[in-house]
């Protein structure tokens, strides 16, 4: 016998209550007005037990509205740990509702819709021609949630849901798709997509793709060298027997390589600077500038900066990376994998989809570095001594040295050749940066204002 479903207006009302307290929720800053149930398709049904796609528009009091994709899972009884992730009781009826990607059964079925390539309604699931799915294996959401939701099953596929839905293709999927197909060894291979039509576009809902088990991250690397040099600090970086500075140089040659293949799969274009590029910037800094007052200091020096580099030549640009830090590269025994190509989250998908600057990515990551070695300093830090903070600035710059001669040696030209352009795409990113710790981890903003003053020459 099935279970009797809440109503459209109750779960509209379960959400409204639940939504703010998940991790992924991205507008947590803002009152919701209204959310209402976009679609509802059903995913599958049995004895006391149900799960359902949801596509639900959340409306705010200030800004524009969003939408989230929501697969809900209900049940007669529930216990732990799905009832961590129950919308509250009251809202929902006789039955519990509560986040479907947390249930292994529910998340079961997205296998077996993947390996027949099911339409399930609107829901369009894909595979890369060539893949096969193993429809045994089991899954569960891997570590602590972020922008999406990521499941892994049975240490060979990861499934990522997005979250909040843009209409149009995902920038994540389009990019593995183009990298696949020119055969890029530097990304995880897309093995399929979930898809449906919003406003007649096809919308990208979830990919899926080979997990790399026991991978280290950048970001976790990087730290364990910058910890060693603190604990060490009479020895030089070179000296640590976690020095990275040979990983740096991969990683370059690694980014190198992906830019290579994006545009051999992609193509180029040529842009004068002042074109976009430098425009964008200035009005980036215009925005963040009213919002954060430290920054408004900062604002005539960065604005000299994009003056110089508007004068520089014709820029070349392609599809890239958009979003390059440490925390978005995998190292696996024998390569650095780049993952997550969805850009910065805070731009609408058309820009993010546009051609832009390989120094843009190379600019990311040099920005990486200097976090990774000043974080360990900020405020409130034990022991912060000048001998500290002078090896963190020898550490940085000898990885990034490294990481600019590891992308020279696979293109040809290093990229500090480009020094106005490079120093612009810099600040663009510490600007960005300065938004977004200033709206997710304010004890971080000193990070990105103290390397604007570095890199303005105003310390
Ligand atoms: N192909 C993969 N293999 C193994 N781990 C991965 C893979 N892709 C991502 N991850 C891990 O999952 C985490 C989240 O992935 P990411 O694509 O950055 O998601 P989000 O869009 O939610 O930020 C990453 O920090 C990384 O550790
Ligand atoms: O990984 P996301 O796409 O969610 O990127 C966002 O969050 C990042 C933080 O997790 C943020 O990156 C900034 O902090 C990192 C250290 O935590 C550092 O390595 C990066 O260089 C720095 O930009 C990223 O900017 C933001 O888009």
């Amino acid at each position: 016998m099935s279970i009797e479903l809440p109503t459209d207006q109750q779960l509209a009302e379960g959400l409204r209550q639940w939504l703010p307290q998940q991790r992924w929720f991205s507008a947590k800053d803002r009152g919701i007005t209204q959310v209402s149930i976009a679609t509802r398709v059903p995913l599958l049904s049995d004895e006391g037990f149900a799960g359902e796609h949801l596509l639900v528009n959340v409306e705010f009091d200030s800004g524009p509205a969003v939408r989230y994709q929501i697969p809900l899972g209900f049940r007669s009884h529930l216990s732990e740990p799905l009832l961590s992730w129950a919308l509250p009781e009251s809202t929902t009826g006789a039955v519990a509702a509560y986040d479907g990607l947390h249930d292994p059964d529910l998340i079961a079925r997205y296998l077996t819709a993947l390996d027949s390539h099911e339409q399930i309604e609107g829901l369009r699931f894909q595979t890369t021609p060539g893949v096969t799915i193993d429809v045994e294996e089991v899954g569960h959401v891997l570590g602590a949630e972020q922008s999406n939701t990521s499941l892994v099953f049975g240490e060979s596929l990861l499934f990522k849901v997005f979250r909040q839905v843009e209409t149009g293709i995902n920038p994540d999927v389009e990019l593995h798709r183009a990298l696949g197909e020119v055969g890029c060894e530097y990304v995880a291979d897309l093995r399929g997509w979930v898809e449906t039509d919003i406003d007649g576009e096809p919308t990208t809902l979830a990919m899926a793709q080979d997990f790399i088990e026991n991978a280290a991250d950048g970001w976790s690397m990087a730290l364990i060298s910058v910890r060693d040099l603190f604990t060490e600090a009479d020895l030089h970086a070179a000296e640590l027997g976690s020095d990275f500075a040979g990983d740096a140089e991969r990683l370059g040659a690694a980014v190198a390589h992906v830019h290579a293949d994006l545009a051999r799969s992609l193509g180029t274009e040529q842009r004068a600077p002042g074109e976009n590029a430098i425009d964008g910037m200035r009005s980036r800094l215009d925005v963040a500038a009213q919002a954060i007052r430290e920054l408004a200091e900062h604002r005539a020096a960065i604005a000299a900066v994009y003056d110089e580099a508007a004068q520089s030549g014709p820029d070349t640009v392609q599809r890239i990376h958009g979003d390059l830090h440490l925390g978005q590269v995998l190292r696996t025994p024998s390569n650095w994998l780049l993952i997550d190509f969805e850009g910065e989250p805070i731009k609408p998908v058309a820009e993010r989809r546009k051609p832009d600057s390989p120094l843009r990515d190379v600019a990311g990551m040099l920005r990486s570095f200097d976090y990774a070695g000043q974080h360990l300093l900020g405020q409130g830090a034990p022991n912060v001594t000048a001998q500290r903070a002078f090896r963190a600035v020898e550490w940085v710059d000898r990885n990034a040295s490294a990481f600019c001669e590891g992308y020279a040696s696979v293109t040809g030209a290093d990229p500090r050749d480009q020094s106005a352009l490079l120093r612009a795409y810099e600040l663009d990113k510490a600007v960005y940066e300065a938004g977004y710790e200033a709206r997710h981890r304010p004890s971080w903003l000193p990070l990105p204002l103290g390397a604007i003053a570095r890199l303005t020459g105003s310390q």
